[in-house]
Parts: structure tokens; C-alpha cells; sequence
């Protein structure tokens, strides 16, 4: 059994502010260094001399798990290993009593003091190389630690399954000549066919498989086998790639725009970024430009200053955003560009990842997991929409994107750029406290007007038309921009048909079995879905409760917006896109292809049309309800909505034709929506600064949320009071400044059969709450009868 070291957490802080980060464990972390490290080690212990005879010897590896119990624990490396085992390499090790090995990472080795401890052995290294840099095993470590996940499934999430199973590789083995065959004579003696076979091979200069050298030498197995047998050639198997990757993506959507000169706000972004990057210091920056105004073109001229420097850089976008749009724009203006995302192969993804680690890259894009490229010479981080939902994850390690890129732009010394529109409060109220730089692009590119916001108050009856979701306002617009041959983009942000199922005379309203959430009914195929939990049942064709035959379809959904938008405009050409739609890879591409070259004259869909999305023949973007996540039991529910309606207002007006939208809305008076329309972003953040203040919510505090899910509704409970109460023992004992709400059901209070209930820690420090939750949970052992588990979700995006 290994002894374990005091869990050793390193001393690294979390909080946007707290350069702890910069501190982390260092030199000794680092393989290369290990010689300096040991010497001054033993220099400062200062040990008698007989000890160091005794001690020096030892090499020692930390090793971390993903499963429990996580360490890190010390092992000693044997004798063999020592000289090939590096931080970032995977190994196996036994562990307790457990009979196989169990897998860890090994994050640090060192030479030296074994404490009179008789430490397990390594049982065997698994890779040749280390998986990741020793920087980015110091980000490891600090994700572990602020996002209190175990380190051994932090790698497991920076680190590809792809990679680590070696997708789309294969062993092969490759001959060279035996060092017996320098002496002339020995090769003189060979029957002919054998020395034929290796005159080649000698002459070649290069290793060869069996299976080359008998095409060149025209020759059989057999003489090859010979040479092995008479060790006059060595074998050595090397793990390669099986082919160049195939693009299944067609390059581009069709925009062909090149690059432009600069407009002047761009030109004064670009200098204040180019300093950065001449600084060479860790430095933050948010780059607010309206839509339209060419953050794009900011970025790329950014790189290339990069790029010049023999530096790579990496950019973030949102999933939705890896549109052959994005693509083709990175595409056309650097030579090697590894653009990553969901629908790659897993042999894909490997060999992207060994491209970018080889630094054959100069800029990887795509969505969240792209933080961790590991590039060799990164030189710049880049976020674009950096409000955006997606970058964060919510499945362990629960990390959040932006987080993750300020940590490893500031250990690696380089900027950071966070672009948006609408950036997030967090990165707003960090360029009011001077922990970023803030840029401005108030203005469109080619002196373009932002689009007129016209509000229509859908409480009024004279608004609406009967039966149906357009308002005479928006049907009116709709018809004379097809008139004038313009394009249209109506946003709903509800896939679907209906949203609920009810039955007008009993009231029941279908409801998922496993979360209890009201179905949606698909039109196609005539489904029921529960849109938490994917599960599907035929549509009930009369209440399931009453048995009355006549259930309705309340609400709205894509699909039924898609019918009424048939019958309304019967001539349009009409194209929806929603996660239904876009299920098949390319599916996005065509779409937008069709869009741009005109052959689809109206585009309807949920968010996924909302950001980045550049046409210039748009000229009315109708937002169909604008409050449907306004009264969301969330405290960011109106920046959500404050960011959508911009975002989707902003896909008008881009061309030289101008543009107009129509916002339908039950709350034109809210705060988010009266800014929206107006296009004033500061005007939200400040109302909503102060808001946030009132509660100490984030940014101002921070938040952390702890799930309990289990079978037995009381039993979680329970588990979710005693959570509690060490809650509060840790805060007391830590003198800790920690408000603790709950536990309370959360607003999906079941979810795929299990109970909820949730535990939200308030702070001003985000220290003191990490350090409560560490605390209350590091022995907190839950009964395996009680069939309950529990997560951590330290800055949570959504409370549900
Ligand atoms: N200096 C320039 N002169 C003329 N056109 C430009 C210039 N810079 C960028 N553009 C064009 O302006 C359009 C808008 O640029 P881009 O898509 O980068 O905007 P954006 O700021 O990212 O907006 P959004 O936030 O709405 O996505 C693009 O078609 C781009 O080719
Ligand atoms: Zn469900």
C-alpha cells in the first residue's frame, strides 16, 4: 500500500485577482530541471552527510487518480524507469488492495528524501512522451484545486479520449542494420537475396518496414526473416498515424471578403493589443465592439503579429460558431490552421492534437476544450463571444473556459483578448477594477448605422393577430422586405412544436416520467420529448389522465413557427435551424451556404442563428418572444435576455442597404429589453451592477452550488441537511464570511429518475467559499445504500 502524504494541495488561489497562479509549485514540476532542484533541496535540508549516502538515491513520483481515493500519493520509480518517467505521463501503480494497477498521472518526480517511508514502485510507464507540458500540468493542479474535481479527471477532461486511446494510429515496425553489419565480410557472405535485401537497406540510410524492403529488394519474407534471425537487422516499433485525415468539411460557406484596411476603431485596438503582446506580460483584455464593427478582422491582425514571431495562438468560439464562416476566415489568411469541433472523428482529433503539439499549427480554432491546445510557443489567448454559455462545462471538472485561458495566459505570460458585444458582467466589472484593459469598437465597420429597435407590446389585442405568433407589425415588415428582396431572420428560442401538452378538460399536462417536466411535442414523427432528459414517446392522441380526446398544444416551439410562416408568406423560400435540424454534420454549412447565396429567402430558428452569423442582405431580424427567458428563476435571466435580443438585432443592418427589427415582447418596459433596443450595453451593465450588488451576486461575489441527486426523495434530503450542517461547522471553523442557502429543490427538482436538491454558497471571497466547500466535503463519506452523490459547481451558469 502506497503512504500517502498528507493531501497536498498546492498553495494556488483561484480568484480572478490573486496572482497565486504565477506561484504555483514550479521548478521542481519541471523534468528538465530536476538536476537544480535536487541540489538545492539537499543544500537547504542540510542533512548529515551519512543521510545523503543513504537518501539520495530515491526517485520519487507524485501520482494523482481519477477515481477515489485521488492523492497525490508518492511512489518510488525503480531504477529502470528513472531516466524515461516525466511529469504528464501516464503510469500504472498499485494501489491498496486492489488487485489490477490502477491508472494515474504522474505530476512531479524528484530525486531524494523517502523519509524513512517504504514506498510502492511504479508499476510500469505508459507513454514514451509526457501527454502535456509541464505548464499545463500546473494548470491541471490548479483546475483540481479551484474547481475541487479530482486531478486525475482533470487530465482526463485535457487530454482527449482520443489521444489517450491513440486513435487512428497503428504499431509499426521498422528495420535498420545491426551494427555487426559495418564489417564488410559479414555481408560479403550472405546468400544473394539476403544480401541484396540489405545493401538496400544499408545504402537507403533510413529505417524501413519488412514490408518496404521487400518491394525495393523484389523480394520475399523469407530473406528477411534471415537477416533477423542472424541479428544482422534490429527491429523498432514506432506508434504512427495510419493516413493523412481526410477534410470532410468543405472549406468556407462561399464568403470570399479578403482583408480590409482597418477603420480606425480597429486600427486603435490593434495597437493596444500589438503592445500587449510586445510587453510580453500576462495582461487581460476585453475588447467591446458593437456587432459589425469587426472584431474578426481584430483578431486575425493580432495573430498574424503573433504568427510573425514564430508564436501559435488559440481561439475560442462557441460551438455554434464553428461555422464554415469562422472557418473560412481563418482559413484564407494563415497557412496551418487546426480547426477543432464536436463532429470530428476521434482519429481526426488525434491527429490534429499531435499536429498542434509538434507546433506545426499557427492557430487552432474552436470551442471550449480548445484552451487546452497544447502548443508549443503559445503566444495570445482569444475569446470570441466571450459571454457566451457554452464555455462553460457542465459535466466534471465544471471549469469555465475564460477561467481556465486568464489562468494559463498568466502563467505563460501572454494576453489574453475576451471579445463580445455583450460581454459578460465577470469581464465587465473586471476592466471597472483594473484587472483588464478595456477596448472600445463603438461603431460599425464602413460607417453603418446600428439597426432601428422597434417594440411591439404583445399585452395589447390590437398587436396580435388571432391564432397565431406573428404580430400584424412583424407580418407587415416580413412581407415588404420579401417585396424588396431582402432576407429575414426570425428568432424563437424554442425548439419544438408546443412546448406543453395539456388536456383542455382535466388540465393535465403531460409530463416526463423521469424529471417531470412538461414534454414537447415534435411534429415530425409525432413525438413527445423531454427536453432535459431525451426521453420519447409517441404523441398521446388523447389525455392520458381523463381519457377526453381533444388534447391541445399550448405554446410554441420552431416547428409550429415554421408552419405559420409557410402559410403566412406561401412564396418565401424557408430554411429552419435548431439542434432538430442540425443534427447531421455539414448540416450548418448548407444551410448558411443557401442563406448567403440567396436561396432561401427567410431563416427561423432557436439561438444557434443569434451570434456571428454576417449577411449583408438581411434587412429585418424579427425576435418572436422576447421574454422567454426573462423570468427564468435565475439571477442572470435579464443579462441572457439583454444579450440575445442585441445579439440577434445585431444580424441586421450589416450590408449597405440598412436594416430594421421588430422585438415582440409581454415586458417592453424591462430594463434588459429598453437597453437592448436601444443598443446600449453600459447602460445594462451598470442598472445590472447594481443589482447584482443588492445580493452580492457575481460579479461582485462569488457563488458556488452544490447537487445532491439520489432514488429516495427523503434520503437525499437528508444526505443534503447533514451537507449542511458540515457546511456550517467548516465556516465556523474557518471564521469563514459565507452566506449558505438551502437545500431547496431546484427549479428541475427530478431529473432521469433521481430526486434533487441544491446548496448555494454566496461570498465576497472566493477563497473562504472554496476553502468552506473543501473543508465540509473532504471527509464526507455518503453510505452506498443511500445510493446519493453530490456535486461541487464552483461559479455555476445556471441554477436549474
Ligand atoms: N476595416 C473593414 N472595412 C470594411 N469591412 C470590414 C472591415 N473589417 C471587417 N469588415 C467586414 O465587416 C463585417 C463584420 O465583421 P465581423 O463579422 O468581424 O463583425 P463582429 O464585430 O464580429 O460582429 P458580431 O459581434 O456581430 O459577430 C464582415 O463582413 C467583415 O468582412
Ligand atoms: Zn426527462
Amino acid at each position: 500500500m502506497p503512504s500517502a502524504l498528507p493531501p497536498e494541495e498546492p498553495e494556488i488561489s483561484g480568484s480572478l485577482s490573486a496572482p497565486g497562479f504565477l506561484e504555483s509549485p514550479s521548478s521542481a514540476s519541471d523534468g528538465s530541471d530536476n538536476e537544480g532542484a535536487t541540489q538545492k533541496q539537499l543544500f537547504d535540508t542540510d542533512p548529515p552527510p551519512w543521510e545523503i549516502a543513504a537518501e539520495e538515491d530515491v526517485a520519487v513520483a507524485k501520482v494523482v487518480l481519477s477515481d477515489a481515493p485521488y492523492g497525490p500519493y508518492d511512489y518510488r520509480i525503480p531504477d529502470p524507469m528513472r531516466g524515461l518517467l516525466r511529469p504528464g505521463m501516464r503510469v500504472h501503480v498499485p494501489l491498496a488492495r486492489r488487485k489490477r494497477p490502477t491508472l494515474g498521472w504522474c505530476i512531479e518526480t524528484s530525486i531524494g528524501n523517502s523519509s524513512g517511508r517504504a514506498l510502492s514502485e511504479i508499476a510500469e510507464v505508459l507513454d514514451d512522451e509526457p501527454l502535456c507540458d509541464p505548464p499545463l500540468v500546473r494548470l491541471v493542479m490548479w483546475m483540481s484545486h479551484y474547481y475541487q474535481s479530482p486531478a486525475g479527471q482533470v487530465f482526463d477532461a485535457l487530454i482527449p479520449s482520443s489521444v489517450r486511446a491513440n486513435a487512428g494510429t497503428r504499431e509499426r515496425t521498422y528495420l535498420t542494420p545491426a551494427p555487426a553489419t559495418e564489417d564488410e565480410s559479414v555481408v560479403d557472405r550472405l546468400p544473394p537475396k539476403q544480401q541484396k535485401a540489405l545493401r538496400l537497406l544499408i545504402a537507403s540510410g533510413r529505417p524501413m518496414t519488412a514490408a518496404q524492403l521487400m518491394v525495393h529488394a523484389e523480394c520475399t519474407a523469407a530473406p528477411i526473416s534471415a537477416l533477423r534471425k542472424k541479428g544482422l537487422v534490429q527491429e523498432e516499433s514506432r506508434r504512427e498515424m495510419t493516413a493523412g485525415m481526410p477534410t470532410r468539411w468543405q472549406s468556407g460557406d462561399g464568403e470570399t471578403a479578403q482583408s480590409h484596411p482597418p477603420t480606425a476603431d480597429q486600427a486603435e485596438a490593434l495597437r493596444r493589443i500589438m503592445a500587449a503582446l510586445d510587453s510580453q506580460q500576462a495582461k487581460t483584455l476585453l475588447l467591446h465592439g458593437v456587432t459589425g464593427s469587426g472584431k474578426t478582422e481584430v483578431y486575425i491582425r493580432a495573430i498574424e503579429h503573433v504568427v510573425r514571431f514564430g508564436r501559435a495562438a488559440i481561439v475560442l468560439v462557441p460551438e455554434i460558431s464553428l461555422t464554415p464562416q469562422t472557418r473560412g476566415r481563418f482559413e484564407r489568411r494563415f497557412d496551418s490552421v487546426a480547426v477543432l469541433h464536436s463532429q470530428m472523428t476521434p482519429a481526426e482529433r488525434h491527429y490534429q492534437w499531435q499536429r498542434i503539439r509538434r507546433g506545426e499549427v499557427q492557430v487552432v480554432v474552436g470551442p471550449r476544450s480548445a484552451v487546452f491546445a497544447p502548443l508549443p510557443r503559445l503566444g495570445l489567448i482569444i475569446l470570441d463571444e466571450e459571454h457566451d454559455g457554452s464555455f462553460k462545462q457542465d459535466t466534471q471538472p465544471r471549469y469555465h473556459a475564460r477561467k481556465v485561458a486568464f489562468a494559463r495566459a498568466q502563467s505563460l505570460q501572454i494576453p489574453l483578448v475576451l471579445g463580445s458585444a455583450t460581454p459578460s458582467l465577470e469581464s465587465w466589472y473586471a476592466t471597472r477594477s483594473g484587472l483588464a484593459e478595456l477596448i472600445s469598437m463603438p461603431h460599425r465597420v464602413g460607417q453603418r448605422p446600428m439597426p432601428h429597435v422597434q417594440l411591439v407590446d404583445l399585452r395589447l389585442k390590437e398587436e396580435r393577430t388571432r391564432g397565431g405568433a406573428i404580430s400584424r407589425q412583424l407580418h407587415l415588415a416580413v412581407n415588404e422586405t420579401l417585396r424588396e428582396k431582402g432576407q429575414v431572420i426570425l428568432l424563437l428560442n424554442r425548439r419544438g412544436f408546443a412546448t406543453t401538452i395539456q388536456c383542455p378538460s382535466c388540465g393535465h399536462v403531460v409530463a416526463c416520467p423521469d424529471c417531470e417536466m412538461p414534454l414537447t411535442h415534435h411534429r415530425d414523427g409525432g413525438k413527445a420529448v423531454c427536453h432535459y432528459c431525451d426521453y420519447t414517446i409517441a404523441t398521446p392522441p388523447w389525455c392520458p389522465e381523463c381519457r377526453f380526446d381533444g388534447i391541445r398544444y399550448g405554446g410554441l416551439g420552431t416547428q409550429k413557427l415554421e408552419i405559420e410562416v409557410k402559410a403566412r408568406f406561401p412564396n418565401a423560400r424557408v430554411a429552419r435551424m435548431d439542434s432538430d435540424t442540425m443534427r447531421r454534420p455539414g448540416s450548418h454549412q448548407k444551410v448558411l451556404s443557401a442563406f448567403r447565396s440567396g436561396e432561401v429567402d427567410l431563416l427561423l430558428g432557436t439561438q444557434m442563428i443569434a451570434k456571428g452569423l454576417d449577411f449583408p442582405n438581411v434587412l429585418l431580424v424579427g425576435v418572436i418572444n422576447a421574454d422567454s427567458a426573462l423570468h427564468f428563476p435565475d439571477f442572470r435571466a435579464g443579462e441572457r435576455t439583454f444579450q440575445l435580443v442585441t445579439q440577434v438585432a445585431g444580424r441586421t443592418g450589416r450590408g449597405d442597404r440598412g436594416g430594421r427589427v421588430i422585438v415582440q415582447t409581454f415586458s417592453p418596459e424591462h430594463m434588459a429589453i429598453q437597453a437592448a433596443s436601444r443598443h446600449d450595453y453600459e447602460q445594462f451593465a451598470e442598472a445590472e451592477l447594481a443589482n447584482r450588488q443588492k445580493f452580492n451576486y457575481p460579479p461582485l461575489g462569488s457563488v458556488a452550488r452544490i447537487i445532491l441527486r439520489g432514488t429516495a426523495e427523503n434520503v437525499t434530503e437528508a444526505i443534503a441537511e447533514s451537507m449542511l450542517s458540515r457546511l456550517e461547522a467548516a465556516r465556523e471553523r474557518l471564521g469563514a464570511e459565507v452566506r449558505i442557502l438551502g437545500p431547496a429543490p431546484p427549479p428541475i427538482p427530478k431529473l432521469r429518475g433521481k430526486y434533487r436538491f441544491h446548496l448555494l454558497l454566496q461570498s465576497l471571497d472566493p477563497i473562504q467559499l472554496g476553502a468552506t466547500i473543501r473543508k465540509a466535503t473532504e471527509t464526507f463519506k455518503i453510505p452506498d445504500k443511500d445510493d446519493v452523490q453530490y456535486v461541487v459547481d464552483i461559479d455555476p451558469m445556471d441554477m436549474l
